[in-house]
């Protein structure tokens, strides 16, 4: 279990809602869509009201250092069978990236890569006292949109499996490009943080308001929202 999933959870009720999607840039087709992951006519362009006010808010505040860049969104509500199918796919593609398949795995390997994914993955629980962050629509994965439409490079893709996921992986390099994905990725934080959202500890794109992950970096005692099934 991890630390945050501790956190008691008193649900508020508020309702998930459609995410204006006139309003912000998308990436598409939706990456996990376009995966094959069992929607099942769900859509994961939806947020609580009160997360996607906070979106919104933070998208102002870009907009007031940097006119016409937007806030792109890449993932936001994830039902729990998409949890479960993106841990399988992320276990799968680590799997090929080592020339493996199961079977060849030690039981003792085996853990290892299942570690490795949930690093950025969280568990598929079904408990309602555990949802997976994304399932409770609360949590986002998002980038930088420039003035010219172009996606910002952050330095690595959301969702990689590296050490260049972590927030602060180019905060002491020398080179000057690298010391620019730094600031932009100082940017996006500035924004989320300035509109009461937290920035997972090792993933620079997911920030999340209410959820238990939120209540445990910001040191609060209780969650306001659980899981959307
Ligand atoms: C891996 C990334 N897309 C993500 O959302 N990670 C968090 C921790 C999650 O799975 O909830
Ligand atoms: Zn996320």
């Amino acid at each position: 279990m991890k630390p945050y999933q501790q956190i008691q959870i008193t649900e508020c009720g508020e309702p998930l809602v459609e995410i204006p999607l006139e309003k912000f840039a998308v990436e598409s087709p939706h990456p996990y869509q376009l995966l094959g992951a069992p929607y099942q006519g769900r859509s994961p362009y939806h947020l609580r009201q009160g997360v996607l006010n906070r979106l919104l808010q933070a998208q102002t505040y870009l907009q007031q250092s940097h006119p016409q860049w937007r806030i792109q969104i890449f993932d936001a509500y994830r039902p729990i069978a998409v949890q479960r199918f993106m841990v399988d796919y992320a276990f799968s593609q680590v799997l090929q990236a080592e020339g493996l398949t199961v079977e060849q795995l030690s039981p003792d390997r085996q853990q290892a890569l299942w570690q490795q994914v949930y690093q950025i993955w969280a568990i598929p629980s079904t408990d309602p006292k555990t949802p997976p962050p994304h399932s409770t629509g609360a949590a986002v994965d998002i980038t930088l949109v420039d003035a010219a439409g172009m996606t910002v490079n952050m330095g690595s893709p959301i969702d990689e499996m590296s050490a260049r996921s972590q927030p602060d992986y180019f905060a002491n390099s020398a080179d000057p490009v690298e010391q620019e994905y730094h600031e932009r990725r100082q940017l996006l934080q500035d924004i989320m943080l300035k509109a009461e959202f937290t920035r997972h500890p090792g993933e620079w794109w997911h920030f999340s308001f209410g959820d238990q992950m939120w209540a445990w970096l910001s040191d609060r005692p209780v969650a306001q929202y659980g899981g959307i099934v």
